[in-house]
């Protein structure tokens, strides 16, 4: 039995544009109740949001157990996180902050088990091989593994096509908040000079074959990198969109209060 087929890895391979939405409350109840709501993949943030091992463990067991597929993101790409949350059990990592080529080829060392990388084997205790479950989990998890890299500064434009041309990356994530701030558009992303730099990106990554993803909540984006051929596209955050509704809810409240 091998390991358990990534159909989010498989999807993107396909080009099934694939629509997602960022988890960032740090609790497994919450991600339970987004994991109902039919997108095709969850981000479990562990780069803004107050998560650890072990929310992002209990996080991966509730999306798991949904049609949803769990993408995690790291705070930094450090082979002793990646080996932890690999054998937590996320199959699917976007890693930040990538600027070169070489960065990028370390980080695919990093998903994979010797001779060709250097992820560290504990599978026998390990949730990722259903705790040695899976006989063969150490031959077969390798190609399982779906490694998205965020691109979201200038060093990291400048390096695009070499991050592009770094075989097992199989996808390339813009983040258009931190590449304004970079840019000299802090809290802008909607600066036309990040605009134009966002859809050069899109554009790129779609022309070298990899999958696309961005996170915007801007609709005419969102439909623009789609047509461009983006491939894993979050439209919202589960955070804000919480935190609107409630305030929205008492503002209602106390105009309904005050007669307004
Ligand atoms: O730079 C970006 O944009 C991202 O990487 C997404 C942000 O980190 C996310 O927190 C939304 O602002």
């Amino acid at each position: 039995m091998p390991a358990p087929k990534n159909t989010f890895k498989a999807a993107l391979n396909e080009g099934k544009a694939q629509m997602g939405c960022w988890v960032g409350m740090a609790d497994p109840y919450a991600a339970e109740i987004s994991a109902t709501a039919g997108f095709d993949w969850l981000l479990i943030d562990g780069e803004h949001a107050p998560n650890d091992l072990r929310s992002i463990l209990a996080q991966l067991q509730v999306i798991e157990a949904s049609s949803s597929h769990p993408v995690v993101r790291l705070p930094i790409g450090e082979d002793w996180m990646i080996k932890q949350v690999l054998d937590a059990g996320a199959q699917t990592l976007l890693i930040p902050m990538v600027e070169s080529g070489e960065q990028a080829a370390d980080l695919v060392r990093a998903v994979r088990y010797p001779p060709f990388g250097k992820r560290g084997v504990g599978s026998a205790l390990a949730r990722a091989s259903k705790f040695a479950a899976i006989p063969d989990y150490l031959k077969s998890a390798d190609k399982q593994i779906c490694l998205l890299l965020q691109v979201e500064n200038r060093a990291g434009l400048a390096a695009l096509d070499d991050i592009l041309a770094t075989d097992d990356v199989d996808g390339v994530f813009i983040g258009p908040s931190d590449l304004a701030a970079d840019m000299g558009h802090i809290g802008n992303p909607a600066a036309p000079e990040v605009m134009e730099a966002v859809i050069d990106a899109m554009t790129r990554i779609a022309a070298a074959g990899k999958a696309g993803g961005i996170l915007t909540l801007n609709q005419d984006l969102i439909k623009k990198c789609l047509e461009i051929g983006a491939t894993f596209v979050a439209t919202g955050i589960d955070v804000t969109l919480f935190a609107g509704g409630m305030r929205d809810l008492a503002k209602r409240s106390r105009a309904m209060r005050d007669g307004d």
